[in-house]
């Protein structure tokens, strides 16, 4: 067992990028929503850069770089947490706005800022979108399975804490097959505040009546491992994942591990 689980005994995992290489299907998404009004496409190399702060941050970034393209891409001009939605899972349930008629070109209003509607619109058409099948080209990154089997086997409570959407966990779980493993699984929506902000984190420590200290944060992004530190969590980085081409160790997480294999 690897040291940094000595003393734990509760381990919450971030999701896209550290379990899923989720990027693919992302991508075709926001295209789609790109090209439903009528913008260029953005392409996955960089929405593996955008992934992080959500879907509404994700379209945000594909609006800015599509209305201001001399803007360099992939930067990360937004890191803070937004403002969510709701509840464990989310207090209306999710369900995809109705679709407006798409018109015009973007309409930037003052400099670097995205027009809300637009915004409203491309989001909207981005949920829709990836909602028909997340899962279709997502795939787990080697390591995981053994990892959550190994760590369920222990008995150790395991929590899922995700900027995407709650309405997604599910299908992508079942999806690779892991929808037994998690006892609690929060979405980006699900409280008011989602990563970095450590709420989501300080939740699932609570809801297990665990100390913060005997919690472990798994995580691929800057955002992970802010949100565990800001709750008392130790913190474990994996290097694969989505970090807006920064290296994850640069957050200084506790550990970093290159396959969460090494972990059990
Ligand atoms: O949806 C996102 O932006 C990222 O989700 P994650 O928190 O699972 O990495
Ligand atoms: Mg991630």
């Amino acid at each position: 067992m690897h040291p940094i689980l000595d003393g734990i005994e509760l381990v919450a995992f971030d999701l896209d990028g550290t379990l899923i290489d989720s990027v693919p299907d992302l991508a075709i998404a926001v295209d789609a929503a790109l090209a439903e009004l009528g913008l260029p496409l953005a392409g996955e190399a960089l929405v593996r850069d955008w992934v992080g702060n959500g879907s509404r941050v994700l379209m945000e970034r594909a609006l800015r770089l599509a209305t201001y393209p001399s803007e360099a891409p992939g930067t990360d001009r937004r890191g803070g947490p937004m403002p969510g939605m709701a509840s464990v899972a989310p207090r209306d349930g999710f369900t995809a706005p109705p679709r407006r008629s798409v018109a015009g070109p973007a309409s930037p209003t003052a400099a670097g800022e995205v027009d809300e509607a637009l915004l409203e619109r491309a989001h909207a058409a981005f949920l829709e979108h990836y909602g028909r099948d997340p899962g279709a080209h997502t795939r787990l990154y080697a390591g995981v399975r053994e990892c959550l089997d190994a760590l369920r086997g222990r008995g150790l409570p395991l929590a899922l804490v995700t900027n995407k959407p709650h309405a997604f966990i599910a299908p992508l779980l079942e999806g690779v097959g892991l929808d037994a493993h998690f006892a609690l699984c929060l979405g980006g929506d699900s409280l008011p505040e989602k990563k970095p902000h450590p709420a989501p984190l300080l939740h699932v420590a609570a809801h297990f009546d665990v100390s913060p200290a005997a919690c472990l944060m798994v995580g691929d992004s800057r955002h992970d491992v802010a949100a565990g530190k800001a709750a008392g969590f130790r913190t474990l980085a994996v290097p694969y994942g989505y970090n807006h081409g920064e290296p994850v160790r640069d957050s200084g997480p506790d550990g970093v591990v290159e396959s969460l294999a090494e972990l059990v």
